[in-house]
């Protein structure tokens, strides 16, 4: 079968994007998204989106996510401001989206050039003494770190994302400095891809909302920077939590291309 598929990135997270309104694939392709996403036998991408219709009538459209292990996952904040571009290059949105995906529904708007992607509430974050773990779509575990640029994040997030008491289902794993009042760097382990990614949006969320939680900042409007480029996260806190969270960035197509499957 010949397949049309797109390649996005968005601050260095890069997914293979296929529009699948048409239902040409079925989502338990595991093996066939695995090749696709591989990086010396496939397209290569930490992960695949399926571009799928709306399935209820507020709706532009369907997200469906897939990490580099070809699983289908839970939310990708990278990949879904990646997927609103592609509605619109596609001609499927103008410049707001609402969609649903695996955690619920987002909305989303482009706006100088940059993807605003609305993100779940988070009402609970769970704090310890080395980290915190809470959830802004997917897992994420977050913990501070001096010489981040310098820092064992392939090995160290491994261990942590296999270990007590993740195991099998695993978290991501954050690694965070802070730079100044405001700025964080961030480099991040993600489960399902299994290595460092050049930047995981949802992880950056859960970043920004563990800084401010932990008083590490009180602005609510964080900058984070990734190895692939910097994002902002704005949100409210409420008493029941974090809302009106925003993840804010760019979302670039790099290629299309056909591939044979
Ligand atoms: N690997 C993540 C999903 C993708 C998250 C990341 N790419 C993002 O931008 O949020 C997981 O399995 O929890």
């Amino acid at each position: 079968m010949n397949l049309t598929f797109y390649k996005y990135q968005g601050t260095g997270n890069d997914f293979v994007i296929i529009d699948n309104r048409k239902s040409t694939l079925s989502k338990n392709n595991t093996k066939l998204f695995a090749r696709l996403c591989d990086r010396k036998f496939g397209i290569g991408a930490d992960g695949l989106m399926l571009l799928e219709l709306p399935q209820n009538e507020d709706d532009d459209f369907t997200m469906v996510y897939f990490n580099a292990d070809g699983n289908e996952s839970t939310m990708c904040g990278n990949g879904g401001r990646c997927l609103v571009a592609f509605a619109a290059f596609l001609g499927v949105i103008d410049n707001t989206a609402v969609f649903t995906a695996i955690d619920g529904k987002h909305k989303a708007e482009i706006k100088n050039g940059l993807v605003h992607l609305q993100m779940q509430n988070v009402s609970k974050i769970e704090q310890y003494d080395s980290h915190l773990f809470l959830d802004t779509g997917s897992p994420h575990h977050v913990t501070m770190v001096n010489n981040l640029v310098s820092f064992d994040v392939t090995n160290v997030g491994r261990e942590i994302r296999n270990g007590a008491p993740y195991f099998d289902k695993g978290s991501n794993v954050n690694f965070v400095e802070k730079e100044s009042d405001g700025l964080f760097s961030v480099r991040t382990y993600e489960r399902g891809v299994e290595d460092e990614t050049l930047s995981c949006g949802t992880g950056v969320t859960a970043v920004a909302l563990s800084m401010h939680k932990t008083k590490m900042t009180d602005k609510e409007e964080v900058s984070v920077k990734t190895p692939g480029g910097s994002l902002k996260v704005t949100f409210k806190e409420t008493e029941s939590g974090y809302e009106d969270i925003f993840l804010i960035g760019p979302a670039e197509q790099v290629f299309k291309g056909e591939i044979t499957c």
